[in-house]
């Protein structure tokens, strides 16, 4: 017998990034197939790409593969006759290549496309019982038809001119600039799809998306001419009957951005307001079955001292006064999917550490009905029946998979829920995962609980203490309670971290009040409330707490900077894309209008990072993208500059510092590329190993023969 956990995926960054990712379902109108996206590393182990999948409603059948397409497909939706729409480039078209809507018949034979636009296509709205669909794509502002915006297009790339005059705001957003073109809703014109084929079992649909099938590409009309930047970052829906579309459309005032829905006329495309409200921006419209009601969720607009509420509401589809559902409800609902009947929604929320499936009734004030116990479910469907819903289920203890819920009355929470055949099983885990929690007192006297998991290595032990890594999650209105293959705990227990995350103030899942004792407070609950769970898991005998450090992404950096001016407590800090100084950081993010609602001049100053970077006597790692417009590069930048000029560990004279700085000309917020996420993770652990754990790490050859990691 030997203590040595089996090797497992987490051990090996090569095996990891091998894993297949779960994406988005659908479900076709008869709930008779289920398909899936799900990403995969290519040959060469530099890009994840997109194919469908195939998955058995009933569990039985293994998973088939439906596309193969080169450049990988995705935003699967199936149109009332059954026929499987995607959004994929067309093989051979160049690098610039536009997405176009194929259509992968019900009936068997090729997929093909079927609609394009010079600006490509960006998702696909069939509806669920009409030969109607919507799409949505990017169009120039000048262009009136399709000729004037190849015209324009072609004006554009021939000159090589990429200049993009604003006159407002919004600019960038996450890792793109906006403009000059903007998404419009078009519908797609033309006689009704050729009906299914001749009931071919659909062996023929594994066929590669190579070359356009039939002569049925369609042309489009544009519902929304006028729209400017209204529908940057919307969410639309469109009736079961294709007779009309609800949109959140977004008026812009200087900095300010306010969306409200609209009801558009899908024949003529006239377009009204349908509900707005002075205090909230409105999103996520939901149109019922019966075309009745849309259903929406409000997010209240922040001031410095009150923190958003999410909130869900209906309203008639035809206009009238919005009911708010589940009125006494102290969670945030995340998504809204009808039941077919009309008669309430499925909601998932956030909570306590997981993000559930809840029943909400359209009428009456029962409070919702939690169907599920563990996980986050996403991407909720439901069979025509009613009688089940089909989702994505993640959690710390598993990536997602698809998995069935059974909804009659009276099942409980755990027989619910069947777990279906997907492309790929579930990885093992090197060690396990425990909820934990710890109780905080606030200046003013009130108590709370900090709740987190802990992922402990298999061999920890009083005998043998796993070092401790506190991982803070970003947002900050966010929760440690879904897989996430950026910031995954794993590959640190693989290494013999024990990994605490912790859900402090401002997290989501524990009520409106945990949200508001952090607002406009960064500095405060939110870091009282870590220290605190650090301090609990330093208690227990399977944690070294001789032997500690903490990192943060996003929101995450910011907390792991803020840390690392307030205490000496770690022996290393990693802050990636951390928002480091206050008072350029509000300006400068693509996000100004959100951040600045609750910034004033004096949060800034109190609740900066950078004020503190004398106080920094802990070795950071700081790591960065050039192409981050969330938390733009000056961030790092400065961060930089600052630390090795004025922390308490400035760099010598001969330039050499305990800090490093991991910098990404081309990635973003978010570090896409398999090859970089790798170097990721291997200079955090080989960082961590230097100044936690004292032993060296080589770096990889990739890096240049860069000096150690710490
Ligand atoms: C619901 S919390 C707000 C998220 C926030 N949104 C805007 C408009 O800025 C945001 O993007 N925060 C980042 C600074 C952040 O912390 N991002 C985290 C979580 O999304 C990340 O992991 O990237």
């Amino acid at each position: 017998m030997t203590d040595t956990p089996a090797a497992t995926p987490f051990h090996d960054l090569d095996d990891y990034l091998a894993l297949p990712r779960l994406g988005a379902l659908a479900l076709s109108p008869d709930g008779r197939r289920l398909v899936a996206s799900q990403a995969a590393l290519d040959a060469d182990r530099t890009r994840w790409s997109t194919a469908l999948w195939e998955i058995d409603p009933d569990g039985e059948a293994p998973a088939r593969r439906l596309t193969r397409g080169a450049k990988g497909e995705g935003g699967p939706a199936f149109t009332a006759a059954g026929d499987l729409l995607f959004v994929a480039t067309r093989p051979g078209d160049g690098d610039d290549a536009k997405p176009c809507v194929w259509r992968l018949p019900a009936g068997g034979g090729e997929a093909y496309p079927l609609v394009r636009r010079p600006g490509g296509i960006s998702a696909v709205h069939p509806a669920r019982a009409a030969d109607t669909v919507l799409v949505s794509a990017d169009t120039l502002p000048g262009a009136t038809d399709e000729a004037s915006e190849r015209r324009l297009r072609k004006a554009r790339s021939e000159n090589k001119v990429a200049a993009i005059l604003h006159s407002g705001y919004p600019v960038r957003y996450w890792d793109h600039d906006l403009g000059p073109d903007a998404p419009r809703l078009f519908v797609v014109e033309g006689a009704p799809l050729a009906p299914a084929g001749d009931g071919d079992d659909g062996d023929a649909l594994a066929a590669a998306p190579d070359e356009p099938g039939p002569d049925d590409e369609r042309g489009t009309r544009d519902l929304t001419p006028d729209a400017g930047r209204a529908l940057v970052e919307a969410s639309s829906a469109i009736s079961d009957d294709g007779t009309f579309a609800v949109a959140s459309w977004s008026t812009f005032a200087g900095l300010a951005a306010q969306s409200h829905l609209v009801r558009i006329d899908v024949a003529t495309g006239e377009r009204r307001t349908l509900v707005r409200e002075n205090e909230a921006d409105l999103d996520e419209p939901a149109i019922s079955p019966d075309g009745a009601w849309v259903a929406y969720i409000a997010s209240s607009i922040t001031s410095p001292q009150e923190a958003p509420r999410r909130t869900a509401w209906v309203v008639p589809a035809t206009g009238g006064t919005p009911r708010r559902l589940a009125a006494d409800w102290d969670r945030w609902p995340a998504s809204l999917t009808w039941l077919p009947d009309s008669s309430g929604l499925l909601v998932t929320a956030d909570e306590h550490g997981h993000s559930p499936v809840f029943r909400v009734a359209l009428d009456g004030d029962a409070a919702p009905e939690r169907l599920t116990a563990e996980g986050a479910f996403g991407s909720v469907v439901v069979d025509p029946a009613g009688t089940h819903a089909f989702a994505t289920r993640s959690s710390y203890a598993s990536p997602a998979e698809v998995v069935r819920l059974d909804l009659a009355e009276g099942v409980t929470a755990e027989d619910r829920v069947r777990v279906l055949r997907a492309p790929s099983e579930r990885p093992t885990l090197p060690g396990r995962l425990e909820d934990v929690a710890t109780t905080v007192t606030d200046p003013d006297g009130s108590t709370h609980t900090v709740r987190s998991w802990l992922a402990l290595p298999e061999g920890a032990s009083a005998e043998n203490p796993a070092p401790l890594l506190l991982w803070i999650h970003g947002g900050p209105l966010g929760s440690w309670n879904a897989w996430s293959w950026r910031w995954n705990p794993w590959i640190m227990v693989a290494r013999g971290y024990a990994v605490l995350l912790p859900d402090p103030a401002l997290s989501t899942g524990y009520g409106q009040e945990f949200v508001q004792r952090g607002w406009g407070a960064w500095g405060d609950a939110p870091y009282t409330d870590l220290m605190a769970a650090t301090d609990a898991v330093e208690q227990r005998d399977d944690v070294d707490a001789s032997r500690t450090a903490a990192m943060g992404g996003s929101f995450g950096g910011y907390m792991a900077n803020w840390v690392a001016g307030h205490t000496d407590r770690f022996d290393a800090v990693v802050t990636h894309a951390s928002l480091w100084a206050l008072d350029q950081f509000g300006p400068t993010t693509d996000a100004s209008y959100y951040w600045q609602r609750e910034m004033t001049p004096e949060m800034a100053a109190k609740h900066s990072p950078h004020a503190f970077v004398g106080d920094i006597r802990t070795p950071m790692l700081v790591i960065h993208g050039d192409k981050d417009y969330r938390v733009p590069i000056g961030e790092g930048l400065r961060l930089w500059t600052e630390l090795l000029s004025s922390s308490g560990l400035p760099a010598a004279e001969d330039g050499s510092t305990v800090h490093r700085f991991l910098y990404y000309p081309d990635e973003n917020h978010w570090i896409l590329t398999p090859q970089h996420a790798k170097v990721w993770y291997e200079v955090v652990e080989g960082f961590l190993a230097e100044h936690v754990l004292g032993e060296t790490r080589e770096l990889p050859d990739v890096l240049g023969g860069a000096a150690s990691a710490g």
